[in-house]
């Protein structure tokens, strides 16, 4: 990564920051402005209510100007804490806001890199870093703003203030800035230190926890009676993570005592600064109590600021800057062209390895499936299928060789174009928390869910909304979850395949579709494909070789190599690797 300053990394941070809502941001920032100028006209408006007070008593002023100078001071005081309120509570929803909009724009960046990102490791790496970036640069934007809007505007209001009254004043500001200063120092070196050693540690106690309550695992953790191996090793971390914690607060504790006695030492010296301006006669009694009196606040102010400014914006620095940097990876997007929809796919020596992998996957891969072509793609566990077929889809593009869509390149137009005629079942299907209904129609969110249209999609894949289970028909929320109803495997696979139905297409993919689902409900299902996909170009990846007669031509892969294509009585006939795996899979059945 690139060193670059704190300043730097703001200037980016800035427009980005406004940008969210700018007429806010104006006022959010004038509201601070103001609300440092109340907060720095406190002191001088003590002063002025005190020394009208003395000049009354002593018969020099009338009773007027003392309370005058009482409104005076009640009106700072009521307006520094309404507009402190005002502040907040502004400050709340634009942090808010910002956090939406940051977090959105992440989206569409990610939803813009090319899905081949997903498999690099250094790469999920990033995109892990740039998303802890995202939250954090809203407040390192805000902290760095804050402390030019509010504190400045104080500490120049007070300093300003201190030597007017007496040059020599000034000196408690530094009174007040090297123990606070000196406590942050601390703080962060033993925390930082204990909390770089405990992460891993709570990650790893925050996993076993979830061994032993999460609802993913408690199956396994009951029948196998796993709960007592797992507290053990939650409570051998737990107490390695508290000995960490314990050393940390310790140290900690042991040098805040020693600082606080510094801070004393501090607000004696300027007790001392002002008792010796008083009773020479420097300042008056009115300015004494002021400043004595806000002593406590510039602490405390001091110390909000440099623990929080500062720290926030130290701690922070370096993750915000992977957020930038993350925003500008290059697209690759390719071009945006209308892909023809009747048009055949022809892969031309095709290699592909994935990123941080030494072997290749797929090896010099040539084939041309027709358009209105069934072919399926058969292979032992790793030989490279749901590979190619990610390759087909353009969902990667080849290292070496071309997958072309007519003569369209897949490397060179945008997967937008690409998708848009292509649907699929992945073997790794997701199981969306939503309603039934919304399962199937993610692929259309601005089309009306027509029912009698949703019900011929779900005869086609198997799937019966008016089972008892789907209490509410479409609207019966998949999820325990979220109050809903939970639904088997093979149910959930049925949905996927209805998903895959639902959207519009030209090609479909079934990667493993009916793995989850019975023989005698997969042929009807694999029938009712055939009648769908006619005409359509489908592409099917199965370890069932008997449900795949029904495709034009089998392509057979081996160790990331085609080995084998034609029909399934051309490749029996030919007692090669197809014959070797459908005899293996036919003797379990008759024997
Ligand atoms: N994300 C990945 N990163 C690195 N290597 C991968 C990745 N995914 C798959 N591979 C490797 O690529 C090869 C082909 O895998 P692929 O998943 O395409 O095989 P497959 O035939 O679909 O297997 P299966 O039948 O088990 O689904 C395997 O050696 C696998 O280890």
């Amino acid at each position: 990564m690139k060193k670059v300053n704190v300043v730097k990394i703001f200037i980016k941070m800035l427009p980005r920051y406004a940008r969210v809502s700018l007429p806010m941001f104006i006022v959010l920032q004038t509201l601070s402005v103001a609300h440092g100028i109340f907060i720095g006209l406190l002191a001088p408006s003590m002063q002025l209510f005190f020394d009208r007070v003395e000049n009354y008593a002593m018969g020099q002023r009338p009773l007027s100007a003392a309370i005058t100078g009482l409104i005076i001071l009640g009106f700072v005081q009521i307006g520094s804490s309404i507009i402190a309120g005002i502040v907040q509570f502004t400050r709340k929803m634009y942090y808010n806001r910002a956090e939406g909009v940051f977090s959105l724009e992440l989206h569409e960046k990610i939803n813009k890199l090319p899905p081949i990102c997903f498999e690099d490791t250094k790469m999920l790496n990033h995109m892990n870093k740039a998303f802890k970036g995202k939250s954090e640069s809203v407040q390192f934007t805000e902290r760095i703003i804050g402390s030019i809007t509010f504190f400045a505007v104080y500490f120049i209001i007070m300093s300003a203030y201190l030597f007017r009254v007496k040059p020599i004043l000034i000196i408690s500001l530094l009174l007040i800035f090297i123990p606070v200063l000196l406590t942050q120092i601390l703080r962060t070196k033993f925390f930082t230190k204990a909390e770089d050693k405990s992460a891993p540690l709570r990650r790893e106690f925050d996993y076993y926890e979830n061994c032993m309550t999460g609802r993913a695992y408690f199956k396994e953790t009951r029948l196998l009676g796993a709960f007592m191996f797992f507290r053990k090793q939650y409570k051998d971390t737990l107490s390695i993570l508290n000995k960490i914690r314990f050393h940390a607060v310790v140290k900690s504790d042991l040098a805040q005592l020693g600082v606080q006695m510094l801070s004393l030492g501090g607000h004696i010296g300027i007790l001392l600064l002002l008792l010796n301006a008083l009773l020479n006669g420097h300042i008056s009694v009115g300015a004494f109590v002021a400043i004595f009196a806000s002593v406590d606040a510039m602490f405390h102010l001091m110390t909000r600021w440099i623990c929080y400014n500062l720290g926030d914006v130290a701690s922070s620095f370096g993750r915000v800057q992977h957020y930038l940097n993350f925003l500008q990876i290059p697209e690759n997007n390719g071009m945006d062209v209308q892909v023809p929809k009747n048009m055949d796919i022809s892969l031309r020596d095709v290699s592909f390895t994935y990123p941080n992998a030494n072997l290749r996957a797929v090896k010099s891969i040539s084939f041309h499936i027709k358009n209105g072509e069934t072919v399926a793609v058969v292979g032992e566990n790793g030989s490279g299928k749901s590979t190619l077929i990610r390759l087909i889809t353009g969902l990667y593009v080849p290292d070496e060789g071309d997958v072309l869509y007519g003569k369209i390149n897949t490397k060179e137009i945008s997967g937008r174009s690409l998708f848009k005629n292509i649907s699929a079942v992945f073997q790794k299907f997701q199981c969306y928390q939503m309603t039934l209904g919304d399962n199937i129609c993610i692929s259309h969110i601005d089309i009306s869910k027509d029912d009698s249209g949703l019900d011929k999609i779900c005869v086609q894949a198997g799937l019966d909304k008016n089972d008892s289970q789907f209490i509410d028909g479409y609207n019966t929320m998949l999820s325990r979850e979220f109050d809903g109803v939970d639904i088997s495997g093979g149910q959930w696979q049925r949905i996927a395949i209805a998903r895959s139905y639902y959207r519009k297409h030209r090609i479909i993919v079934l990667d493993e579709p009916t793995a989850a689902i019975d023989p005698i409900e997969e042929t009807r299902i694999y029938n009712q494909f055939a009648k769908i996909s006619k005409n359509k170009t489908a592409i099917i990846v199965t370890h069932r070789l008997g449900s795949i007669k029904l495709a034009d031509r089998i392509l057979v892969m081996k160790q990331g190599k085609l080995v084998e294509q034609g029909t399934h009585a051309e490749l029996l006939t030919n007692e090669g690797e197809y014959a070797r795996l459908y005899k293996s899979q036919e003797r379990w059945y008759k024997d």
